[in-house]
């Protein structure tokens, strides 16, 4: 089973618009779990824009799934995922201020600061994954560092997706059965919809987790969280 792990960052970007705390993120957490999501993600950034750092400990008292923290390790985001321990914590190489996740892991240049940076979360016992493009020698490279999992960065198979589906997600199932081999755990996210979903899950055999905000949170303005849900769900049946 591929769980789902919803990204509230955007519920966390309208909150801030009006400088209060509505929406409340911890009830909206809440209520996806209820509505059967099995995870909740959120990507604090240095400018904190939407997921706050204080947000993780709040998270981390009240959801009852499994907590999934994103984020670039430095200075206050490795001293809150410490703090907090959540579940799980996934290492995207994000600069400050970039827009959204673009790119994973040079896993080889940056072997030894990754490293560095696992091993803490690791001795307290908080999975790691890290944030990939499906590169086999990007994989060797994960499987090295010692991660975990890692989580395929699979905003280039969102695009591709509208061009053909299956050019778009043959480098990805390829990178999956080598990930598998190696023995390394296998998330995905970015840009995942309800048009690309099933398909991509089909094609990744041995995916654990998929972590989806944008979309998600679009579509729940329109269908509202449960029904919104219900459907990426139905999506993940199967896979
Ligand atoms: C790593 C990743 O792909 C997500 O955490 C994503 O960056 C969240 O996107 P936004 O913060 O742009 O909503
Ligand atoms: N790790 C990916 C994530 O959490 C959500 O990405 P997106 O669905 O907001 O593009």
């Amino acid at each position: 089973m591929v769980r789902l792990s919803v990204n509230l960052n955007k519920v966390a970007l309208i909150r801030n618009s009006r400088g209060a705390d509505y929406p409340n993120l911890v009830q909206v957490a809440l209520d996806c779990e209820r509505f059967g999501a099995q995870g909740i993600t959120i990507h604090p950034r240095p400018d904190q824009r939407h997921a706050r750092y204080s947000d993780v400990a709040e998270l981390r008292a009240a959801c009852t799934t499994e907590l999934n923290i994103e984020g670039y390790p430095a200075g206050e985001f490795i001293d809150v995922v410490l703090a907090s321990r959540p579940d799980q914590v996934t290492l995207v190489p994000d600069e400050p201020g970039q827009l959204t996740s673009d790119h994973g892991w040079d896993t080889v240049g940056r072997a030894g600061f990754l490293r560095e940076v696992l091993q803490p979360f690791q001795a307290a016992g908080i999975r790691t994954s890290i944030f990939v493009d499906p590169d086999p020698r990007m994989i060797e490279g994960a499987k090295a560092v010692g991660t975990d999992r890692i989580e395929f960065y699979t905003g280039p198979f969102a695009h591709q997706f509208k061009h053909g589906p299956a050019a778009a997600v043959a480098p990805f199932t390829e990178a999956c059965q080598l990930a598998a081999d190696l023995g390394l755990g296998i998330n995905a996210g970015h840009d995942l919809n309800l048009e690309n979903l099933a398909y991509f899950a089909q094609h990744m055999p041995g995916l654990q987790e998929v972590s989806i905000g944008h979309a998600l949170v679009t579509d729940a303005l329109y269908l509202g969280f449960e029904e919104t849900i219900r459907r990426y769900l139905a999506c993940l049946r199967g896979a």
